[in-house]
């Protein structure tokens, strides 16, 4: 059937094609809270659209040869490098170099003006194919490059869809420079473009949706303020029994409630950051740290013995009372007081060591603060540390 469409037909499709994907790009652009890119790959869509119609009314005698054939050739040239450059931006927020990626376009363009290789079908044909066989393979590399990093779910595929529409130019390529290329292949190849059209606009936008959900849950966990994990990501974070050898810290700024008194809410909120800030850097990547409250914050360290338990939590107070905040030119002193319940052998249920721990920094509060006050959990009957 593809056969049988004549060449204005199918370049009517594919344009059809481009320019639906260049809307619905725009659209997703302008509801996007991360649009790098965007404007790039739909202002290319547009590009390789306006040189195909170029092309088109050119082929139908509508133009002066020396017109259509440079025109469209600058169009499909400068369209695909934006190509790239749209994706490139989009995938990661990286810098596109265009002074880079023009030079060549812009060197390939006048050479065609000085030797007039773009007034042959085949040497203009095959200039275009090689500029969207690098810009596709170059944009494939960049998705799965970003997969590496953001592990969205349509980035494989977009990349997939790259991949294969630059591999149809690069076959129909092949067949140009063997000097075979046909009219039946030129559908073909030109309804697989219309094809990845359609789907890379549908994966832009499903990568938009992607990246606002990731964002959302983000947000959903993370303290504001501090940037560290709150309540909502603990609990989902926490195990329901902790094991032997694991202890919870319940910290709490003392005397908190003076610093906002004294120095206004703006001199209490950095000193929550730079608490939080130091307990981040005391702590190692298998612990959790979260903002429990309003100067409250958790921290679960699995795998440590007694002893170890105690440096941390003493580690912890230490470097809290060395702090040195300064607001406005008025030094902050700031301690903070902990307590710790630790697993010995078996477990314990989660909720128990919360409260023993909450229970522990009442203590350590009771005996003056700046201090740790430490607990260690009753052993377990063995049926309740098993489960
Ligand atoms: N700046 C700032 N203050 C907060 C925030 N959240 C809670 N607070 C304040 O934290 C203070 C807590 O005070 P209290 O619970 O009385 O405790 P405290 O003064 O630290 O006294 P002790 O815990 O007994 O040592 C209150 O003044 C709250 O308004 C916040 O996000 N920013």
């Amino acid at each position: 059937m593809l056969s049988r469409l004549d060449l204005p037909t199918v370049l009517l499709f594919y344009n059809t094609s481009l320019l639906a994907g260049a809307f619905a790009i725009i659209h997703v652009r302008r509801n996007s809270w991360r649009p790098d890119g965007l404007m790039a790959l739909a202002a290319a869509y547009l590009m390789l659209a306006a040189g195909a119609a170029l092309a088109w009314n050119g082929e139908e005698a509508a133009l002066p040869p020396a017109v259509w054939t440079h025109g469209s050739l600058l169009l499909g040239l400068v369209g695909y490098a934006v190509f790239f450059a749209g994706i490139r931006a989009m995938s990661g927020h990286r810098s596109v170099r265009w002074g880079r990626l023009m030079t060549p376009v812009l060197l390939c363009f006048l050479a065609g003006l000085i030797t007039g290789f773009p007034l042959d079908n085949l040497s203009r044909a095959g200039a275009f194919h090689v500029a969207a066989v690098l810009s596709l393979a170059g944009s494939a590399h960049e998705m799965l490059r970003n997969h590496r990093l953001e592990a969205l779910p349509s980035s494989r595929l977009l990349a997939a869809l790259l991949a294969l529409s630059g591999g149809v130019y690069a076959l129909r390529l092949v067949f140009i420079l063997n000097g075979t290329a046909g009219s039946a292949g030129f559908s073909l190849a030109f309804f697989v473009q219309m094809f990845c059209h359609f789907g890379v606009a549908l994966m832009v936008a499903t990568i938009s949706k992607e990246r606002a959900e990731v964002r959302l849950a983000q947000l959903a966990d993370t303290d504001p303020l501090t940037g560290v994990g709150n309540r909502r990501w603990l609990g989902t974070r926490l195990p329901k029994q902790l094991r032997g050898h694991s202890a919870v810290l319940q910290l709490d700024l003392d005397r908190f409630k003076q610093i906002n008194d004294r120095h206004g809410h703006a001199a209490g909120d950095a000193v929550l950051v730079a608490f939080a800030n130091c307990l981040k850097a005391q702590l190692r990547e298998s612990d959790l740290l979260a903002r429990t409250g309003g100067e409250e914050f958790l921290v679960y360290t699995p795998n440590v013995t007694e002893a170890v338990a105690r440096m941390i939590a003493e580690r912890l107070r230490a470097s809290v009372e060395q702090l040195r905040i300064v607001e406005d030119g008025t030094p902050l002193p700031v301690t903070t007081s902990i307590g710790v319940a630790w697993v010995a052998d078996g477990s314990s249920p989660t909720p128990d060591c919360l409260a023993r721990a909450d229970a522990m920094l009442y203590e350590a509060k009771r005996e003056g603060r700046n201090r740790v006050a430490f607990s260690t959990m009753p052993p377990q009957a063995t049926d309740t540390a098993a489960s």
